[in-house]
């Protein structure tokens, strides 16, 4: 599980931490993490040159101690102070490294460090910064622990921020690293150990290990019925395609029966296309919504009478009320969520991680808010977040296949959190095994989760 803290975690622990360390130690740490982080950026080290951008505080201290390392290996290291003070032992040690201090000589630089500010650092910079950033525009930036400028703890952005291209950070991930748009100023981040002991994150995002040990697996006397029935409830007479995009993820293998409930024009598709899917009855997980229309309220009523798990998706989010308090999994983009808040699509894209839980604890439900990174809430506001995706992946139905995936894992047991980000990291992931091939449609999505299943899981 890569784990996300808080600032004031992360204070906390590593004041724990320096009580037990000699003075300087902790920043030695994360200090040597980053010089060879820079190198490995480099690829090589003499005649390389790199400026420092350094701020007041201990993020300023660590990209100046990485900077003497550079320097003592051969590389042409500049700082240029952008406060009236800087760490005093950093300026010293890169002084003695033969690294240089000011404002920086002409010519272009390999790699600009922005150890501007970290965790103690407010949203926005200050003119002197931003300054400084369009002196070196064009040149690529490693960022020390954060790019500067974001907000660490929501992933917002309020105002001018460095766009890194690595982020080296120390002891754990921050939210910024995952929550959009604060985590596309991130680049590639890099976290260095430096021995922290952190308490249970507010955010965090699965990583393949954690989705292999969720997954459902037959067991040796598995029986379809046991092993979860998952109803859909999609498409129309105007939309059969979301009724058989959205079976084609319920139909992925981890329940062990699809039913399809819904107009005979999509059931006659249904049934062409995916033979093994039967007629609707009892089921321990409806999805519905997807292409739905007009019918979307009366299949919502309908599936939250039989009193089981939910996929709250597309058309039937305009009524996802009537799931309130149930165990389920709404599905919303950007622009779906802003309309069940009554908020601008642009305020829920400048603030995923608060949007999505606000609208958890409204519908007292897990909220799955689609994106680049895509935000699972759960009403208490803990969160997680998929990194698993490729840009191909924004392509018309691609949703549809989420919904079903994540019923069949309603269906065969997870709870409605576990299933939405399950389903959602395979489905970033099934998306990014077949973009290997070329440009993607939804269907593919569906048609890659087997391989990508087999790889993960074997029964
Ligand atoms: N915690 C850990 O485990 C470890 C932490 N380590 C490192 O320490 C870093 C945190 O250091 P920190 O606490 O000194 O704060 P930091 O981010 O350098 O800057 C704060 C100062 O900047 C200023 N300032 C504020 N906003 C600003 C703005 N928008 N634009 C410009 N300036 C602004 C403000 O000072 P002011 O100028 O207002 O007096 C404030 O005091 C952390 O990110 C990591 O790199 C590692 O070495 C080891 C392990
Ligand atoms: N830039 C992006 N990078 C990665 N995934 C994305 C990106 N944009 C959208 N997605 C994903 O693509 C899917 C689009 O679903 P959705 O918006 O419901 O489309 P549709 O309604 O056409 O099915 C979601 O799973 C979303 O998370
Ligand atoms: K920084």
């Amino acid at each position: 599980m890569l784990r996300a803290h808080a600032v004031e975690q992360v204070r906390a622990a590593e004041a724990e931490l320096l009580a037990r360390l000699p003075e300087g130690a902790l920043m030695q740490r994360a200090a040597a993490g980053l010089a060879y982080a820079v190198l490995d950026f480099l690829g090589s080290a003499y005649g390389r040159r790199v400026l420092l951008l350094v701020g007041s505080g201990d993020n300023g201290g660590d990209a100046l101690y990485a900077g003497a390392t550079l320097a003592r290996r051969g590389v042409q290291v500049e700082a240029w102070l952008l406060s009236s003070s800087a760490h005093e032992g950093g300026v010293a040690a890169l002084r003695g490294a033969g690294g240089r201090i000011g404002r920086p000589a002409p010519g272009a630089f390999d790699v600009v460090v922005d150890g501007i500010v970290g965790i103690g650092g407010r949203p926005g910079l200050r003119p002197d910064a931003v300054a400084a950033l369009a002196h070196v525009a064009g040149t690529p930036v490693v960022a020390v622990d954060t790019p500067s400028g974001v907000d660490v703890d929501t992933g917002e952005i309020s105002g001018p921020h460095v766009s890194a291209d690595v982020t080296v950070t120390f002891g754990t991930h921050k939210v910024c690293h995952l929550v959009d748009p604060a985590a596309q100023a991130c680049g590639a981040i890099h976290l260095v150990d430096i021995g922290l002991t952190l308490p249970e994150p507010p955010v965090e995002a699965l990583q393949a290990a954690d989705v292999a040990a969720l997954l459902p697996r037959p067991s040796l006397d598995a029986q379809k019925y046991a092993r979860g029935v998952v109803g859909v409830r999609a498409g129309s007479a105007t939309y059969t395609g979301a009724a058989l995009l959205s079976v084609s993820g319920a139909a992925c293998g981890l329940a062990g029966m699809v039913r399809y409930d819904g107009a005979p024009e999509a059931a006659a598709m249904v049934r062409a296309a995916h033979p093994e899917v039967v007629g609707p009855g009892r089921v321990q997980a409806w999805v519905v919504g997807s292409g739905s229309d007009d019918g979307a309220e009366d299949a919502l009523r309908r599936s939250v009478a039989d009193g089981v798990p939910l996929v709250v998706d597309a058309d039937a989010l305009a009524h996802a009320g009537l799931a309130r308090g149930r165990p389920a999994v709404l599905t919303p983009h950007a622009g779906e969520l802003a309309r069940m808040l009554g908020v601008e699509r642009a305020d829920v894209e400048a603030r995923w991680l608060d949007h999505a839980r606000l609208a958890a604890r409204q519908y007292d439900a897990v909220v799955l808010l689609k994106g680049r990174h895509t935000v699972i809430a759960r009403p208490d506001g803990h969160a997680r977040v998929t990194t698993a995706g490729t840009p191909w992946l924004a392509t018309a139905g691609a949703g549809d296949v989420l919904g079903g995936l994540i019923g069949a894992l309603l269906a065969a047991g997870l709870t409605p959190y576990d299933a939405a980000s399950v389903g959602s990291w395979l489905h970033g992931a099934a998306a990014t095994l077949a973009a290997r091939r070329g440009p993607i449609v939804a269907s593919d999505v569906a048609r890659s989760l087997p391989a990508l299943l087999g790889a993960l899981a074997t029964p």
